[in-house]
């Protein structure tokens, strides 16, 4: 298959092999076709690009380049992502099985993320602070942090990546990206984007591989300043331990195991449609996903009945196919883990109201699909309540009292986000205050736009992505004193 894409590193503005000869086939995960097959790096090609955005950081001109400049740079992007919107998405769908409309919706958000950040640019230009001496200038300002080491994950390649790339170019730090490597695809093209937006050589670097070799290196290496990282907890504790090698700055972006309260004054048919999004688009491969429904129990048996009538009308398919509603999961292995989930469901005693297991249809016998599933007569102490599946599996848990429903919200390792369904807002309100998430959604889900900060409480990550927040993750703050009128202290 003709990509017309540069299947390489991207290494101090050059394309270039891996220094070993190997590689990596990309797996379509409709079909298990080889997509294409891409350079497998080692830890000497992530020394190269971390050696490279070192200089670039050190002695190169991007730090300094005026903010406006920068601005520029990073709204070229947003040009060029809305110019190969389609490319893109198309090359999305094909490495991550999503529908081609989640796909294009993917591709809106990120060109405006890469606009929302290119305007963000140039408007901080430091602040005059009060100072306890006369005759003194008290300033603080923000430089950029350095060398970013930028980890991705697959569910989401390209949109995850530009969080981090849009601020870090736009404070002026250089980079190193290592995306998840089976879903390279997007952020190969978007490289190739930014060497025509005029990024230069050695500011931005990409490196194929491996979390266990490459990840690892760009955690642990002395030359890297800050290591974001997208992806699950357990690579998240091993990247916080390696970036304790230098004292890196961190910023984690983890998993979650989302409530979603559903009181019985709810609108009820929005909240079952919303329910179900919150769950089942991109085969619960989201970080946010809304799996453990928390329902009052006056609507409970009613409200699952409606869930489990809509799952049954679920059109499962090819991304590409006009109608498909849910893609496959990423790899055998990924589904592997979930049908292990369910099976741990079933033995701990909660009800398979619908689906747990492959779908019978010949036509997706060569994906990597799964029935949208939902258990009930769950409780707070199951395995499936507390774990993170990441696929297409809701579990439903039921309450009387509004107290009980933030409990068991709270009852998790996680905080990254939950919902609250109810007409009365007051209720709402007194819930979300007391919701311990990094987003919390009343009457709504899984929204997220550029200028809303995105992070976890509690083991759901350390700092925030988006809106300014998501800015001065790449930022140092400095604090300038300068005195006017020099005196003697005469002590010594
Ligand atoms: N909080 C968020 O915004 C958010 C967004 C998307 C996904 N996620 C989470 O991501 C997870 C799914 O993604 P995944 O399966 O790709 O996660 P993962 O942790 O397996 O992999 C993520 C990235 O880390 C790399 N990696 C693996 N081992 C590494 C190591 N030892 N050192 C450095 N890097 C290493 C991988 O190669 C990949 O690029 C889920 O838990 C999901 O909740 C969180
Ligand atoms: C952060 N988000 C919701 C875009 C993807 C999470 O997996």
């Amino acid at each position: 298959m003709d990509l017309k894409l540069q299947l390489q590193h991207y290494i101090n503005g050059k394309w270039v092999g891996a220094d070993s000869e190997n590689t990596r086939d990309i797996i379509n995960p409709f079909n298990q076709e080889v997509i294409a097959t891409v350079p497998e790096g080692d830890e000497s090609d992530a020394k190269a690009a971390i050696a490279a955005a070192r200089e670039a950081f050190d002695n190169g001109e991007w730090a300094s380049t005026p903010a406006t400049e920068r601005g520029a740079v990073v709204r070229k992007m947003a040009e060029l992502i809305e110019r190969d919107k389609e490319e893109l998405a198309y090359l999305e769908s094909l490495d991550t099985g999503k529908t081609m409309e989640e796909s294009r919706g993917d591709m809106d958000d990120i060109a405006g993320v890469f606009r929302y950040y290119a305007e963000l640019a140039d408007k901080d230009g430091g602040e005059l602070i009060d100072s306890p001496v006369s005759n003194s200038i008290s300033r603080v300002v923000r430089e950029p942090v350095g060398v970013c080491g930028q980890i991705t994950p697959w569910n989401y390649p390209l949109l995850q990546a530009s969080w981090k790339l849009a601020p870090a170019l736009a404070t002026g730090n250089t980079l190193i990206m290592k995306p998840s490597e089976i879903t390279p695809l997007t952020t190969i093209k978007v490289f190739q984007l930014m060497e025509e937006a005029g990024v230069p050589a050695g500011v931005v670097n990409l490196v194929l591989g491996s979390g266990a070799t490459i990840g690892a290196e760009l955690s642990s290496n002395e030359d890297v300043d800050l290591i974001s990282f997208t992806g699950g907890i357990v690579t998240g504790k091993k990247i916080m331990q390696a970036a304790s090698s230098n004292v890196k700055k961190l910023a984690l972006e983890l998993g979650g195991k989302n409530p979603n309260i559903i009181f019985a004054d709810a609108d009820f048919e929005i909240a079952v449609d919303q329910a179900l999004n919150g769950v089942f688009f991109h085969a619960g491969q989201i970080c946010s996903a809304g799996t453990r429904l928390i329902v009052e129990e006056s609507i409970h048996d009613e409200f699952v009945q409606a869930l489990v009538e809509r799952v049954k009308q679920f059109k499962l398919g090819s991304g590409f196919d006009e109608g498909t509603q849910m893609g496959p999961l990423i790899s055998a292995e990924h589904r592997a883990k979930v049908e292990k989930y369910v099976e741990t469901g079933i033995n701990e005693g909660a009800t398979l109201a619908v689906g747990g297991k492959r779908p019978e249809d010949p036509e997706l016998q060569k994906g990597f699909f799964y029935l949208p599933t939902i258990f009930t007569d769950c409780t707070t102490e199951m395995a499936i309540v507390q774990e993170e599946a990441f696929g297409p599996v809701m579990t439903v848990e039921k309450f009387s009292a509004e107290e009980e429903a933030v409990k068991l919200a709270n009852d998790s390792i996680y905080g990254l986000a939950g919902g609250v369904w109810t007409k009365d807002i007051a209720k709402a309100e007194r819930c979300a205050g007391k919701m311990r998430m990094g987003t919390v959604w009343i009457n709504d889900f899984n929204l997220y736009f550029p200028h809303a900060p995105w992070g976890g409480y509690k083991q759901s990550g350390i700092g925030r992505e988006l809106g300014k927040s998501g800015l001065e993750e790449y930022t140092e703050t400095k604090h300038i004193f300068q005195n006017l009128k020099p005196e003697p202290i005469n002590w010594f």
